[in-house]
């Protein structure tokens, strides 16, 4: 890709010069518009300035070249510089400060809300709705403009301007530690992060920030135990049905994340039950797709059968976001209308089974050729999530500054030492928490259920 942006720029540089504008000066404007390019289309600009100057340089040197070599290496060292900035402890804890802060500092204000309920529901949902952004909205910019990560999407053009204007169930799959947070970056991208929903397991409404920021925005809830979430989930999708704003409910229907050990165990389970085998998802369970769709049907329009993968095989972590490491995200979206979804329960599990087997074929079609089909519609990231992130920092990081001097100023040996304590335990606390994303801390689900089966 650098190779062939290079060689337009060269070319258009070349007729610059022919302009009188001298090698130098075309140069500098190309690559800078190379480099601007190459960010659009994912090349670093680092490659790109390499490519160019260095095909430059094979033009016949001249001191003219030297200093475009200079340029060069000026740039690469300013992007080097950066990225290990970005991978700075000084800077990891500066980050995860301000979204434990105002984090907690949020939890605390939707526990104020509580008396707004019983005056004026749909108020205190807005509200709520509000000040949850401020929270997932950090992670957005932790994944947007801090790693830079590229979100691509894969869609209907027709089917494009609907999004973010009606009720929606989202169908993802769960193969990767951020897909989460791909989903809230779309969210944002849409404008329906602060109300997005999602079915999630119990043990996630303990994560602190996070997870009771859940509480407030009804986020539905699960013990992965279908005698017991039968009734408590049909209760609470039932509660949706008078939201004020449009949201996305997102389910993962294999119900835990893909691992080779769950993988090999679920697909004696689709063999038991004469499924077709998939190479690239668990097989889906379909009791809580099938209560979501009856319980939403009616103030939900359609299905978004969503299939998220990275190029290049990337593998991206929470850990490598927080280290400025770049990604590429691609989501391919199909929009189903519920009325196409079967009501029995029977049926409706052969249909969840029949588009599991259809992502599994766009998984591969995506591992053969790189690219989901249909066209690419990416919608622009949106500055709200960064100038989010800078007014909670200066609410937070300013008494964080006067405490630090004082600490200092003072001399205080205790008053160190207690400092130093609650820093350990906060780093201990967000490593725990960074931990509830990544796959090899992942529970046992899929795996002892099969166990127990066989006993
Ligand atoms: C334009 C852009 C579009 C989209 C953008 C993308 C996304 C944006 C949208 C929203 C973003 C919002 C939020 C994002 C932020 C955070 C996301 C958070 C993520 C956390 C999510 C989770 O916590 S996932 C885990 C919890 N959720 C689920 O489990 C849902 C799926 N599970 C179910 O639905 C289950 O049915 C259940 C939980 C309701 C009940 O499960 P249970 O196991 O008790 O019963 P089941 O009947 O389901 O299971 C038994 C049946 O399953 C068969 N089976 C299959 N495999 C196995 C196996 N390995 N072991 C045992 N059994 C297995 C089994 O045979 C049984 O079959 P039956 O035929 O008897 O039913
Ligand atoms: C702005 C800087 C912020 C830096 C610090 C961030 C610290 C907080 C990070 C994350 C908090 C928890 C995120 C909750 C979402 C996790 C979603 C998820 O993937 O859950 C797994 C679940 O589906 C299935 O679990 P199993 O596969 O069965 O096990």
């Amino acid at each position: 890709m650098a190779k062939k942006l290079s060689d337009k720029v060269k070319a258009a540089a070349a007729a610059d010069e022919s302009k009188g504008r001298g090698l130098q000066g075309a140069l500098r404007t190309r690559l800078r518009a190379g480099t601007q390019q190459a960010d659009g289309c994912g090349s670093s600009c680092g490659e790109v300035a390499h490519s160019l100057v260095s095909e430059q340089l094979c033009l016949g040197g001249s001191s003219r070249q030297n200093n475009s070599w200079s340029s060069h290496k000026r740039l690469e060292r300013r992007m080097g510089l950066l990225q290990l900035l970005k991978s700075q402890l000084v800077c990891h804890l500066i980050l995860c400060y301000v979204f434990l802060a105002s984090g907690l500092i949020v939890n605390l204000l939707q526990l104020c809300t509580l008396p707004l309920w019983l005056v004026s529901k749909q108020l205190a949902r807005r509200v709520n709705i509000r000040l949850a952004y401020c929270i997932s909205s950090q992670l957005v910019a932790l994944l947007e403009w801090w790693s830079g990560t590229e979100c691509n999407l894969y869609t209907d053009p027709e089917t494009y301007p609907l999004f973010g204007k009606e009720n929606a169930i989202v169908v993802l799959n769960h193969n990767f530690e951020i897909d989460f947070l791909c989903g809230w970056t779309y969210c944002d991208r849409f404008g329906v992060l602060g109300s997005s929903k999602v079915l999630a397991k119990k043990e996630l409404s303990y994560v602190p920030v996070i997870g009771w920021m859940w509480y407030f925005l009804e986020i539905v809830f699960c013990k992965r135990k279908w005698e017991e979430d039968r009734s408590t989930v049909a209760q609470s999708l039932q509660r949706l049905w008078d939201y004020p704003e449009n949201y996305w409910f997102l389910l993962h229907c294999e119900g835990t994340r893909f691992t080779p050990k769950k993988h090999q165990i679920s697909m004696q389970v689709a063999e038991s039950k004469g499924l077709p085998k998939l190479k690239y998802h668990l097989l889906p369970r379909t009791k809580g797709f099938w209560v979501t769709v009856q319980n939403l049907r009616g103030t939900v329009a359609a299905v978004y059968d969503s299939t998220l993968n990275f190029r290049n095989k990337e593998t991206p972590s929470l850990r490598g976001i927080l280290n400025g490491k770049k990604y590429h995200a691609d989501l391919y979206v199909r929009r189903i209308p519920l009325e196409l979804i079967p009501e029995d329960e029977a049926e409706c599990a052969a249909w969840l089974h029949k588009l599991y087997q259809e992502k599994d074929g766009f998984q591969e079609q995506y591992a053969q050729t790189g690219r989901f089909p249909g066209p690419i519609r990416s919608p622009p990231r949106r500055l709200w999530s960064l100038i989010n992130w800078l007014f909670w920092s200066c609410i937070v990081l300013y008494p964080l500054f006067l405490l630090v001097t004082h600490l200092i100023s003072s001399g205080s040996m205790l008053a160190i030492t207690t400092a130093a304590v609650l820093c350990s335990a906060a780093s201990v606390g967000v490593r725990w928490m960074i931990g509830q994303t990544e796959i090899d801390k992942s529970s046992n689900y899929g795996i002892k259920e099969v166990s127990l089966n066989n006993n």
